[in-house]
């Protein structure tokens, strides 16, 4: 109970300096994800394994929510995609790895990029073990392109709600595509 409070003050603390960071005020994005943005915890166990250059963990994906609070072990292995490679996020003593989700990529019109990641097995002989949080909008809440930003800028994404996002992602399970494909608009420039 205390870590998913916990989890909950650094979220809305991320999300209010998101938000000002996008020139908006404090509340912007946390207001956009519905009465009261849920938590889910998801424990991440990789068993020991003899041969780890023959597994890959978890496939590459994105969060499909607003932000994730990720908390991994010693032992590595999470790997974020940029610009056509794979890159070790280390782990750090005390500290939450953050992902950006496909929601804040949605509502921030693009400004934010969620991020592709995935988790490979570096080492055979231990288990790893890592704890998601995913900061999600409400089932209900209605997530598109915040109206501010699309002054200068057309809207990327059709409007939906995360119910919509969760179905769709759920149908194409750890395909290493993006939950995003199916919520962009057609570019007319
Ligand atoms: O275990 C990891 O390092 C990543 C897990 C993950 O990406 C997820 O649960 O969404
Ligand atoms: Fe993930």
């Amino acid at each position: 109970m205390d870590y998913s409070r916990e989890v909950r003050k650094l979220a809305k603390v991320l999300l209010a300096a998101m938000s000002e960071g996008l020139n908006l005020s404090s509340d912007a994005l946390e207001k956009c994800l519905g009465d009261e943005f849920t938590q889910i915890f998801l424990t991440n166990y990789y068993p020991p394994c003899p041969n780890p250059e023959l597994v890959l963990g978890v496939n590459s994906h994105s969060d499909r929510g607003a932000l994730t609070v990720l908390l991994q072990d010693e032992i590595g292995g999470l790997e974020v995609f940029n610009e056509g490679n794979w890159f070790e996020v280390k782990p750090l003593a005390n500290a939450f790895v953050i992902n950006v989700g496909d929601e804040t990529e949605v509502l921030s019109n693009g400004i934010y990029k969620s991020v592709a990641h995935r988790a490979i097995r570096k080492i055979g002989d231990v288990a790893r073990i890592t704890i998601a949080s995913f900061c999600n909008p409400t089932l209900e809440a209605k997530i598109g392109p915040i109206a501010e930003l699309t002054e200068v800028n057309p809207p990327l994404y059709k409007e939906h709600h995360f119910s919509d996002m969760v179905r769709y992602v759920r149908s194409r399970y750890y395909d290493g595509k993006s939950g995003l494909d199916n919520f962009k608009l057609p570019n007319k420039s």
